[in-house]
């Protein structure tokens, strides 16, 4: 991404962010946090395609730079949005309901694979309402995969969220354990600086407006990586330095 500036039209507020750049590589896991109201979600939004930048390049290895990126990347909202008259296995349908790429037996095929990768194998046929928060998450996670888009790009705009501490803990465990075999490039929108060491390569810090930062951290913590990690010294420095920086960009 070269230089990314993005206002909102028929606005007269400065821009949401300005003259942005940063490169992800294949593979990488890169977290984004910042202020309320910093303009991440907008940032994703315009990686996405689902806003064009008002200045900036954004390039995918995988599509010409002509091409519309929208429908090519991953994208996961905060909220999980299952369909709750849909099964689950109807929920990770939908995006081959919208964008057919293979038959829908195969697809299906893939799909009861992966549930049984993601341990959900037993909930194919319940709805949402019957799964705990962390399963709808997943579930969501799964559906996202499918959607897939074939950038190998997925961008996850704070998905844990609205979880509780434990299952935010189960859930990580589980995304930590499957990352090798995902195959994917991931971009993770968090408020939760612990989150985001745990479970990324680096870390940009971005304040938003006319003079946008975005500010690099690179997590040198050795893998795998365990929630024990935490109580290290490296882990707690590195923790005390991310909190140090975001605090600096607050304007009480
Ligand atoms: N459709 C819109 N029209 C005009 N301004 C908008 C629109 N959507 C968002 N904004 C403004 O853009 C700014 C950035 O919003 P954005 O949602 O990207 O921030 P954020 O960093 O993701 O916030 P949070 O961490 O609270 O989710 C905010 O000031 C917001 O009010």
């Amino acid at each position: 991404m070269q230089g990314l500036t993005y206002s909102f039209p028929e606005t007269e507020q400065p821009p949401v962010f300005a003259n942005l750049s940063m490169d992800i590589r294949q593979g990488e896991f890169v977290s984004v946090v910042g202020a309320s109201g910093c303009g991440k979600s907008t940032f994703f939004k315009t990686v996405a395609g689902l806003l064009e930048p008002t200045h900036g390049k954004i390039k995918l290895p995988t599509l010409p730079s002509t091409a519309s990126r929208l429908g090519q990347i991953a994208y996961m909202p905060q909220q999980d949005l299952l369909l709750p008259w849909r099964t689950v296995l109807d929920n990770c349908l939908l995006p081959w309901e919208i964008k057919p790429r293979f038959s829908k037996q195969k697809t299906i095929t893939q799909i009861r694979e992966m549930l049984a990768r993601f341990g959900l194998t037993d909930v194919e046929k319940a709805y949402p309402h019957e799964l705990s928060g962390g399963m709808k998450q997943r579930v969501a996670f799964l559906r996202t995969l499918v959607a897939g888009g074939g950038s190998g790009l997925m961008l996850l705009d704070e998905p844990f969220g609205a979880l509780d501490a434990m299952t935010k803990r189960e859930i990580h465990r589980w995304l930590l354990e499957l990352w090798g075999e995902l195959n994917q490039t991931i971009m993770l929108i968090t408020h939760d600086l612990e989150e985001a060491l745990l479970l990324s390569d680096r870390i940009y810090l971005l304040s938003g407006g006319a003079h946008s930062e975005l500010q690099e951290i690179i997590v040198d913590l050795p893998k795998p990586r365990h929630y024990k990690m935490n109580y290290e010294p490296r882990f707690i420095a590195l923790r005390a330095e991310l909190e140090r920086r975001l605090h600096a960009t607050y304007t009480y």
